[in-house]
Protein backbone atom coordinates (compact mmCIF):
# COMPACT_ATOMS: atom_id res chain seq x y z
CA UNK A 1 0.00 0.00 0.00
CA UNK A 2 1.28 3.33 -0.85
CA UNK A 3 0.75 6.42 1.65
CA UNK A 4 -0.89 9.41 -0.29
CA UNK A 5 1.11 12.71 0.85
CA UNK A 6 0.88 16.09 0.67
CA UNK A 7 3.62 18.73 0.48
CA UNK A 8 2.63 22.51 1.70
CA UNK A 9 4.63 25.40 1.44
CA UNK A 10 6.08 23.27 -2.38
CA UNK A 11 8.39 25.83 -4.29
CA UNK A 12 10.65 26.71 -1.43
CA UNK A 13 14.16 25.02 -2.11
CA UNK A 14 13.39 22.82 0.80
CA UNK A 15 9.69 22.53 -0.69
CA UNK A 16 11.18 21.58 -4.16
CA UNK A 17 13.45 19.16 -2.37
CA UNK A 18 10.24 17.18 -0.93
CA UNK A 19 8.59 17.41 -4.06
CA UNK A 20 11.46 15.94 -6.05
CA UNK A 21 11.68 13.25 -3.75
CA UNK A 22 8.26 12.16 -2.76
CA UNK A 23 7.43 12.77 -6.91
CA UNK A 24 9.29 9.28 -7.50
CA UNK A 25 9.24 7.55 -3.90
CA UNK A 26 8.27 3.96 -3.76
CA UNK A 27 6.80 4.21 -1.02
CA UNK A 28 4.40 7.60 -1.60
CA UNK A 29 1.84 9.15 -4.01
CA UNK A 30 2.67 12.71 -4.18
CA UNK A 31 -1.27 13.72 -4.43
CA UNK A 32 -1.18 17.91 -3.64
CA UNK A 33 1.44 20.50 -3.71
CA UNK A 34 0.30 23.55 -2.25
CA UNK A 35 1.57 27.30 -2.16
CA UNK A 36 0.36 30.79 -1.05
CA UNK A 37 -2.20 32.23 -3.03
CA UNK A 38 -0.59 34.20 -5.50
CA UNK A 39 0.75 30.91 -7.35
CA UNK A 40 -2.40 28.52 -6.38
CA UNK A 41 -4.83 27.12 -9.37
CA UNK A 42 -1.97 27.54 -11.94
CA UNK A 43 1.07 24.68 -13.01
CA UNK A 44 3.79 23.89 -10.83
CA UNK A 45 6.35 24.53 -13.36
CA UNK A 46 5.23 28.04 -13.77
CA UNK A 47 5.04 29.28 -10.04
CA UNK A 48 8.46 27.78 -8.83
CA UNK A 49 11.73 29.02 -9.76
CA UNK A 50 13.25 25.48 -10.11
CA UNK A 51 16.62 25.84 -8.12
CA UNK A 52 18.33 22.19 -7.91
CA UNK A 53 20.30 20.32 -9.97
CA UNK A 54 18.18 17.73 -11.52
CA UNK A 55 15.67 18.73 -13.81
CA UNK A 56 12.24 18.65 -12.04
CA UNK A 57 10.33 15.53 -11.96
CA UNK A 58 8.26 15.33 -15.28
CA UNK A 59 5.33 13.86 -13.35
CA UNK A 60 5.26 17.29 -11.47
CA UNK A 61 5.50 19.85 -13.88
CA UNK A 62 1.40 19.83 -15.01
CA UNK A 63 0.31 19.90 -11.65
CA UNK A 64 -2.04 22.19 -10.74
CA UNK A 65 -0.51 24.28 -7.13
CA UNK A 66 -3.42 24.46 -4.29
CA UNK A 67 -3.80 27.54 -2.18
CA UNK A 68 -2.72 26.71 1.00
CA UNK A 69 -5.30 26.25 3.46
CA UNK A 70 -7.36 23.79 5.49
CA UNK A 71 -10.24 22.98 3.24
CA UNK A 72 -7.79 21.69 0.17
CA UNK A 73 -6.48 19.54 2.18
CA UNK A 74 -9.30 18.27 3.63
CA UNK A 75 -10.55 17.54 -0.22
CA UNK A 76 -6.94 15.81 -0.84
CA UNK A 77 -7.59 13.83 2.68
CA UNK A 78 -3.87 13.01 2.48
CA UNK A 79 -2.22 10.32 4.96
CA UNK A 80 0.86 12.32 5.59
CA UNK A 81 1.08 16.42 5.68
CA UNK A 82 4.83 17.45 4.95
CA UNK A 83 5.21 21.00 5.70
CA UNK A 84 7.73 23.63 4.47
CA UNK A 85 6.51 27.13 5.51
CA UNK A 86 8.20 30.27 7.48
CA UNK A 87 7.59 29.46 11.05
CA UNK A 88 5.11 32.45 11.42
CA UNK A 89 2.96 30.82 9.02
CA UNK A 90 3.85 26.95 10.22
CA UNK A 91 2.91 27.64 14.01
CA UNK A 92 -0.76 28.73 13.32
CA UNK A 93 -1.20 26.12 10.39
CA UNK A 94 0.47 23.15 11.68
CA UNK A 95 -1.47 23.21 14.96
CA UNK A 96 -4.79 23.54 12.77
CA UNK A 97 -4.05 20.56 10.51
CA UNK A 98 -2.92 18.27 13.69
CA UNK A 99 -6.36 19.61 15.30
CA UNK A 100 -8.61 18.48 12.22
CA UNK A 101 -6.42 14.76 12.88
CA UNK A 102 -3.59 15.07 10.15
CA UNK A 103 -0.29 13.26 10.71
CA UNK A 104 2.05 16.28 9.89
CA UNK A 105 5.79 16.48 9.80
CA UNK A 106 6.81 19.97 9.98
CA UNK A 107 10.19 21.50 9.05
CA UNK A 108 9.52 24.88 10.74
CA UNK A 109 11.15 25.69 13.99
CA UNK A 110 7.89 26.40 16.07
CA UNK A 111 6.83 23.65 18.54
CA UNK A 112 10.48 21.63 17.91
CA UNK A 113 11.27 21.72 21.93
CA UNK A 114 7.42 20.65 23.32
CA UNK A 115 7.84 17.66 25.28
CA UNK A 116 5.28 15.45 23.39
CA UNK A 117 6.82 16.34 19.74
CA UNK A 118 9.38 14.19 18.48
CA UNK A 119 12.09 16.00 16.56
CA UNK A 120 13.59 13.30 14.75
CA UNK A 121 17.09 12.51 13.25
CA UNK A 122 15.81 8.49 12.85
CA UNK A 123 19.37 7.47 12.81
CA UNK A 124 19.67 8.81 16.14
CA UNK A 125 16.56 8.87 18.05
CA UNK A 126 13.85 7.19 15.75
CA UNK A 127 12.97 5.36 19.49
CA UNK A 128 11.58 9.29 20.52
CA UNK A 129 8.84 8.16 17.57
CA UNK A 130 6.49 6.61 20.62
CA UNK A 131 6.07 9.79 22.35
CA UNK A 132 3.65 10.60 20.07
CA UNK A 133 1.24 8.52 22.18
CA UNK A 134 0.80 11.63 24.27
CA UNK A 135 0.01 13.49 21.66
CA UNK A 136 -3.57 12.20 21.77
CA UNK A 137 -4.38 14.43 24.98
CA UNK A 138 -3.84 17.39 23.04
CA UNK A 139 -4.69 16.81 19.06
CA UNK A 140 -6.71 14.30 16.86
CA UNK A 141 -3.79 13.92 14.69
CA UNK A 142 0.06 13.82 14.88
CA UNK A 143 2.99 16.32 14.94
CA UNK A 144 6.59 15.35 14.03
CA UNK A 145 9.46 17.96 13.92
CA UNK A 146 12.26 18.16 11.45
CA UNK A 147 15.15 19.64 13.33
CA UNK A 148 17.63 22.59 12.40
CA UNK A 149 19.38 21.79 9.49
CA UNK A 150 23.08 22.32 11.28
CA UNK A 151 21.82 20.61 14.34
CA UNK A 152 20.68 17.14 12.42
CA UNK A 153 24.54 17.12 11.29
CA UNK A 154 25.86 17.99 14.33
CA UNK A 155 23.69 15.03 16.43
CA UNK A 156 24.21 12.44 13.77
CA UNK A 157 27.96 12.95 14.49
CA UNK A 158 27.88 13.09 18.37
CA UNK A 159 25.75 9.81 18.22
CA UNK A 160 27.96 7.28 18.74
CA UNK A 161 30.84 9.43 20.83
CA UNK A 162 27.83 9.73 22.92
CA UNK A 163 27.47 6.39 23.08
CA UNK A 164 30.81 4.68 23.59
CA UNK A 165 32.64 7.77 25.57
CA UNK A 166 30.43 9.55 27.07
CA UNK A 167 30.07 13.78 26.29
CA UNK A 168 30.75 16.83 28.96
CA UNK A 169 31.26 19.71 26.87
CA UNK A 170 30.69 20.51 22.82
CA UNK A 171 31.47 23.65 21.94
CA UNK A 172 30.69 23.76 17.51
CA UNK A 173 31.07 26.90 14.94
CA UNK A 174 29.14 26.90 12.16
CA UNK A 175 30.15 27.02 8.24
CA UNK A 176 26.49 27.68 6.93
CA UNK A 177 25.91 27.42 2.96
CA UNK A 178 23.36 29.86 1.30
CA UNK A 179 20.51 27.96 0.56
CA UNK A 180 19.84 27.23 4.06
CA UNK A 181 18.95 31.29 4.05
CA UNK A 182 16.42 29.87 1.15
CA UNK A 183 15.82 31.06 -2.10
CA UNK A 184 15.56 34.96 -1.39
CA UNK A 185 17.81 34.73 1.69
CA UNK A 186 21.18 36.47 1.31
CA UNK A 187 21.93 39.34 -1.58
CA UNK A 188 24.82 38.80 -3.62
CA UNK A 189 26.27 42.04 -2.28
CA UNK A 190 25.90 41.25 1.27
CA UNK A 191 28.02 38.04 0.86
CA UNK A 192 30.61 37.60 -1.99
CA UNK A 193 33.78 38.68 -0.32
CA UNK A 194 32.45 38.01 2.72
CA UNK A 195 31.19 35.91 5.85
CA UNK A 196 28.37 37.16 7.96
CA UNK A 197 29.24 36.05 11.51
CA UNK A 198 24.99 35.40 12.64
CA UNK A 199 22.17 33.66 11.47
CA UNK A 200 18.94 35.02 13.93
CA UNK A 201 17.97 32.32 16.37
CA UNK A 202 20.74 29.75 15.02
CA UNK A 203 22.92 28.91 17.88
CA UNK A 204 20.37 28.56 20.23
CA UNK A 205 18.16 26.21 18.15
CA UNK A 206 21.38 24.20 18.18
CA UNK A 207 22.22 24.05 21.92
CA UNK A 208 18.79 23.48 22.48
CA UNK A 209 17.45 20.88 19.66
CA UNK A 210 20.88 19.00 20.30
CA UNK A 211 20.09 18.35 23.83
CA UNK A 212 16.51 17.12 23.10
CA UNK A 213 17.59 14.56 20.24
CA UNK A 214 20.21 13.47 22.80
CA UNK A 215 17.47 13.02 25.32
CA UNK A 216 16.33 10.64 26.90
CA UNK A 217 12.50 8.92 25.95
CA UNK A 218 10.84 8.29 29.44
CA UNK A 219 6.97 7.00 29.84
CA UNK A 220 6.12 10.90 29.82
CA UNK A 221 7.84 12.73 27.64
CA UNK A 222 11.24 13.45 26.12
CA UNK A 223 13.57 14.38 28.79
CA UNK A 224 16.40 16.37 27.44
CA UNK A 225 19.99 15.62 27.91
CA UNK A 226 21.81 17.12 30.83
CA UNK A 227 24.90 14.86 31.01
CA UNK A 228 26.92 17.77 28.56
CA UNK A 229 26.03 21.10 27.09
CA UNK A 230 26.51 22.22 23.74
CA UNK A 231 27.90 25.95 23.19
CA UNK A 232 27.59 27.23 19.19
CA UNK A 233 28.55 29.62 17.02
CA UNK A 234 27.52 30.20 13.42
CA UNK A 235 28.17 31.79 10.49
CA UNK A 236 26.78 32.33 6.67
CA UNK A 237 29.68 31.56 4.34
CA UNK A 238 29.46 31.95 0.93
CA UNK A 239 28.91 28.24 -0.85
CA UNK A 240 26.03 27.13 -2.26
CA UNK A 241 25.43 23.86 -0.28
CA UNK A 242 26.56 22.42 2.57
CA UNK A 243 27.04 23.61 6.00
CA UNK A 244 30.71 22.68 7.33
CA UNK A 245 31.09 22.68 11.14
CA UNK A 246 34.20 22.45 13.62
CA UNK A 247 33.39 20.72 16.45
CA UNK A 248 35.60 20.92 19.54
CA UNK A 249 34.58 18.60 22.32
CA UNK A 250 35.27 16.85 25.62
CA UNK A 251 34.40 12.81 26.06
CA UNK A 252 34.10 11.48 29.91
CA UNK A 253 36.92 9.64 29.85
CA UNK A 254 39.87 10.06 27.68
CA UNK A 255 39.71 8.16 24.02
CA UNK A 256 42.23 8.34 21.03
CA UNK A 257 41.74 9.61 17.99
CA UNK A 258 41.66 6.40 16.42
CA UNK A 259 38.94 5.15 18.98
CA UNK A 260 36.71 8.09 17.94
CA UNK A 261 37.36 7.27 14.14
CA UNK A 262 36.69 3.31 14.83
CA UNK A 263 32.71 4.95 16.83
CA UNK A 264 32.13 6.61 13.88
CA UNK A 265 32.42 4.38 10.91
CA UNK A 266 31.10 1.41 12.71
CA UNK A 267 27.71 3.15 13.60
CA UNK A 268 24.62 2.47 11.77
CA UNK A 269 21.65 3.40 13.53
CA UNK A 270 19.81 4.19 16.87
CA UNK A 271 20.38 0.20 18.53
CA UNK A 272 16.56 0.55 19.36
CA UNK A 273 14.70 0.90 16.18
CA UNK A 274 15.58 -1.50 13.13
CA UNK A 275 15.37 0.94 10.59
CA UNK A 276 15.07 -0.57 7.50
CA UNK A 277 13.92 2.41 5.04
CA UNK A 278 14.58 3.49 1.34
CA UNK A 279 16.54 6.64 2.13
CA UNK A 280 18.52 5.78 4.90
CA UNK A 281 22.41 5.98 3.54
CA UNK A 282 23.93 2.32 3.59
CA UNK A 283 26.48 4.39 5.56
CA UNK A 284 25.75 7.75 8.17
CA UNK A 285 28.55 8.80 8.77
CA UNK A 286 32.06 8.93 6.16
CA UNK A 287 35.59 9.52 7.86
CA UNK A 288 38.23 10.95 5.09
CA UNK A 289 41.58 11.12 6.23
CA UNK A 290 42.90 13.67 4.19
CA UNK A 291 44.05 16.83 6.06
CA UNK A 292 42.09 19.31 4.44
CA UNK A 293 38.80 16.92 3.65
CA UNK A 294 35.88 17.07 3.83
CA UNK A 295 34.81 20.09 1.65
CA UNK A 296 31.67 21.34 0.57
CA UNK A 297 31.58 20.99 -2.98
CA UNK A 298 33.34 18.02 -2.99
CA UNK A 299 31.73 15.66 -0.28
CA UNK A 300 28.29 17.04 0.31
CA UNK A 301 26.56 14.13 -2.02
CA UNK A 302 27.86 11.47 -0.18
CA UNK A 303 24.98 8.98 0.22
CA UNK A 304 22.67 11.48 -1.91
CA UNK A 305 23.39 14.07 0.28
CA UNK A 306 22.81 11.76 3.36
CA UNK A 307 25.51 10.78 4.61
CA UNK A 308 27.71 13.46 6.93
CA UNK A 309 31.22 13.40 5.82
CA UNK A 310 33.76 13.54 8.96
CA UNK A 311 37.35 14.33 8.55
CA UNK A 312 40.61 16.02 10.63
CA UNK A 313 39.53 13.82 13.90
CA UNK A 314 42.28 15.16 16.25
CA UNK A 315 42.98 15.70 19.66
CA UNK A 316 44.59 18.75 21.17
CA UNK A 317 47.43 18.41 24.14
CA UNK A 318 44.82 19.14 26.97
CA UNK A 319 42.45 15.70 25.59
CA UNK A 320 39.73 17.92 23.81
CA UNK A 321 38.87 16.09 20.25
CA UNK A 322 38.39 18.27 17.78
CA UNK A 323 37.31 17.64 14.22
CA UNK A 324 35.10 18.78 11.04
CA UNK A 325 31.35 17.38 9.88
CA UNK A 326 29.96 18.51 6.48
CA UNK A 327 26.25 17.66 5.69
CA UNK A 328 24.23 18.54 2.58
CA UNK A 329 21.99 21.24 4.53
CA UNK A 330 18.92 20.92 2.28
CA UNK A 331 19.02 17.08 2.34
CA UNK A 332 20.11 15.60 5.34
CA UNK A 333 19.71 18.66 7.29
CA UNK A 334 16.10 19.80 6.11
CA UNK A 335 13.78 17.72 3.22
CA UNK A 336 15.97 14.35 3.15
CA UNK A 337 15.62 13.99 6.67
CA UNK A 338 11.99 14.66 6.69
CA UNK A 339 11.23 11.99 3.73
CA UNK A 340 13.49 9.63 6.06
CA UNK A 341 11.20 10.63 9.04
CA UNK A 342 7.91 9.98 6.75
CA UNK A 343 8.85 6.26 6.05
CA UNK A 344 9.69 5.72 9.77
CA UNK A 345 6.37 7.38 10.18
CA UNK A 346 4.96 4.90 7.57
CA UNK A 347 6.44 2.21 8.74
CA UNK A 348 4.68 2.56 11.79
CA UNK A 349 1.30 4.41 10.67
CA UNK A 350 -0.94 2.08 12.48
CA UNK A 351 0.59 2.30 15.96
CA UNK A 352 0.97 6.36 15.44
CA UNK A 353 -2.62 7.25 14.57
CA UNK A 354 -4.32 5.28 17.14
N1 LIG B 1 18.57 27.95 9.70
C1 LIG B 1 19.39 27.22 8.80
C2 LIG B 1 18.58 26.39 7.87
C3 LIG B 1 18.35 25.06 8.46
O1 LIG B 1 17.47 24.73 9.22
C4 LIG B 1 20.28 28.14 8.01
O2 LIG B 1 20.00 29.34 8.07
O3 LIG B 1 21.24 27.69 7.40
Amino acid sequence: MKFNVVVVGSTGLVGQRLVSMLSKHQWFNLIGITASKDKANKKYKDVVKWSLENKMPENVEEMIVYDTNIENINNLKPDIVFTSLPTDISKDFDIQLVKQGYVVISHASNNRMDKDVPLLNPEVNADHINVLKLQANRWKGRLIKVPNCATSILTLALKPIYDNFGLRHVFVSTMQALSGAGINGVSSMAILDNIIPYIEHEEEKIENESLKILGELSNESIKPNESFYVSASVHRVNVLEGHLESVFLKTDNDVSVEEIKKSLIEFKENKIKNLNLPTKPSQPIIVRNEIDRPQPRLDRNEGNGMSIVVGRIRKDNRNWIKFNVLGHNTIRGAAGNGVLIGELVAKNYNDIIQ
